[in-house]
């Protein structure tokens, strides 16, 4: 089938080379030239496993080809995927503009019968309001038909997810689109959920919140766990095994960041707001999340009596491991807030730090190795559980100017650090302290 896939982000980029590996003839199109002439040549514009090759092998047989101009991509296509932004307004409720405007430029362009497909994150009624607004500006006696198709990738394992998904969700509201949906998706194997539009909508919603309600419920027994002196990755592993419960997304850490989590929690409540409902649970967990990433702050100030001129090294600075996506990370309000305090920040990200320079404060410096942002460090912070950073030699930490670490994301066994001489806090678990901690510092 010819698809047209719009936008080339993370999500647009993934299906488009997905699409084009299980044998589609795909058209990506952005309106961002500079990133479609790297795309042209073959490099990809954001760090994701796999994803660069798997572009490179199917633009060499002529299945992936990317363009600045809607119409030479929407010439001829079966099927239209909208994947572009939803960012969050103001006011917390998703901003529609970019998904509009495409909607404008397919019926100002297209001139075959089309299913449009949104895999961007829209709230509830999203897809029939385009459906409408689609009606409404139509000129040409043609079927163009929206279909829901929700989008559930993880940055860092994209591709993975794309073959390897649990369900495909398409919400649609004829056969034919159906039936289409279908024949598209089924190469990749992968069980179909066929659903009606608003609860596809309300689906993808409904997954995001959850799986941040996990995250936030796990950082509050963690919390809790830190008061009696139990174990978080302990009651974690341990309530993992109902089968009820799952041992995923159970991970205590300094909250969720990203592109998502953050926005679609705040946009279904909006959703939410607009019925008239409270959603009281949704609101803690976003309040929980907000507490959690200042947390290691307050840690920090709890034991020291000032940061001013402090040196604090800081590893790993994207929202998550294997992305260098910086889009709502705990490291922007964390090196803001040391800044301030007056600390001398130095910091160090394995692939995120030509991102981090465009939004974290400008007085800090970067490192180019772990090894160089430790050096005369009082104070290591862990912020991205890399496994650069998880496989870091202790000795690394003890040539330190003070072995102090402040581990965000849990990377060290409790007893790999007994008797290291270094003092060691982390999240739901006991500070290890040096035994001979008052002769060091
Ligand atoms: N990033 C993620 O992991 C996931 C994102 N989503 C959802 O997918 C949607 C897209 O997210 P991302 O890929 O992260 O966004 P992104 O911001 O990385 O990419 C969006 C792309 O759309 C392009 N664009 C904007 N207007 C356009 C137009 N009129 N014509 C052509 N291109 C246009 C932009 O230039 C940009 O390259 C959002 O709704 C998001 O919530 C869903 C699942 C996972
Ligand atoms: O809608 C989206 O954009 C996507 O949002 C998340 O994917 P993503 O944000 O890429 O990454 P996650 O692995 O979910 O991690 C999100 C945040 O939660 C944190 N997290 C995750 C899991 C965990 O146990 N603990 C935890 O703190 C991560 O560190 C990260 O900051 C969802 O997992 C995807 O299914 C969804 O498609």
């Amino acid at each position: 089938m010819k698809i047209a896939v719009v936008g080339t982000g993370y999500v647009g980029l993934v299906t488009g080379v997905s699409l084009s590996e299980i044998g589609h003839q795909v058209w990506c199109i952005d309106i961002d030239t500079e990133k479609i002439e790297m795309l042209k040549k073959g490099k990809s514009p954001i760090y994701e496993p796999g994803l660069s090759e798997l572009m490179q092998k199917n633009i060499a047989q002529n299945r992936l080809t990317f363009t600045t101009k809607h119409s030479e991509g929407f010439q001829g296509a079966d099927v239209i995927y909208i994947a572009v932004g939803t960012p969050e307004n103001e006011d917390g409720s998703a901003n529609l503009t970019y998904v509009e405007d495409v909607a404008l430029k397919i019926v100002e362009l297209v001139t075959q019968d089309t299913i449009v497909v949104i895999k961007s994150t829209v709230p509830v009624g999203t897809n029939n309001r385009i459906q409408d607004l689609i009606n409404q500006h139509k000129e040409r006696d043609l079927r163009i038909e929206i279909v829901s198709n929700p989008e559930f990738l993880k940055e860092g394992t994209a591709i993975y997810d794309s073959f390897h998904g649990d369900r495909i969700v398409i919400g649609a509201s004829s056969k034919y689109a159906f039936k289409i949906l279908e024949e598209i998706n089924k190469p990749f194997g992968i069980p179909i959920f066929q659903t009606d539009i608003r609860s596809a909508e309300m689906i993808k919603y409904a997954a995001n919140a959850f799986l941040a309600t996990k995250i936030s419920f796990i950082n509050e027994i963690a919390n809790i766990c830190e008061r009696v002196e139990a174990d978080v990755e302990e009651v974690a592993r341990g309530i993992g095994m109902d089968q009820r419960i799952g041992n995923k997304f159970l991970k205590a850490g300094i909250g969720y960041g990203g592109s998502c989590f953050p926005k679609d929690t705040k946009a279904l409540l909006k959703i939410a707001g607009v019925v008239d409902y409270d959603f009281e649970l949704l609101k803690g967990v976003i309040m929980v999340n907000k507490n959690q990433q200042e947390l290691l702050l307050q840690k920090l100030n709890n034991r020291f009596d000032t940061l001013k001129d402090k040196r604090i090294a800081i590893l790993g600075l994207a929202f998550k491991p294997n992305t260098d996506d910086m889009r709502e990370a705990a490291s922007i309000v964390i090196t803001e807030e040391l800044v301030n305090q007056g600390a001398n920040v130095v910091v160090y990200d394995p692939v995120a730090m030509e991102n981090a320079k465009k939004v974290l404060v400008p007085s800090i410096k970067y490192a180019s190795s772990v090894e160089e942002a430790l050096q005369e460090a009082e104070v290591a912070l862990i912020l991205t559980e890399w496994d650069e950073i998880k496989k870091i030699d202790i000795e690394s930490f003890r040539k330190m100017k003070t072995p102090i670490v402040f581990d965000g994301r849990n990377c060290f066994d409790l007893e790999s650090l007994q008797k290291s001489g270094i003092e060691y806090h982390s999240i739901g678990r006991p500070v290890v302290k040096p035994e001979i901690a008052n002769a060091l510092f």
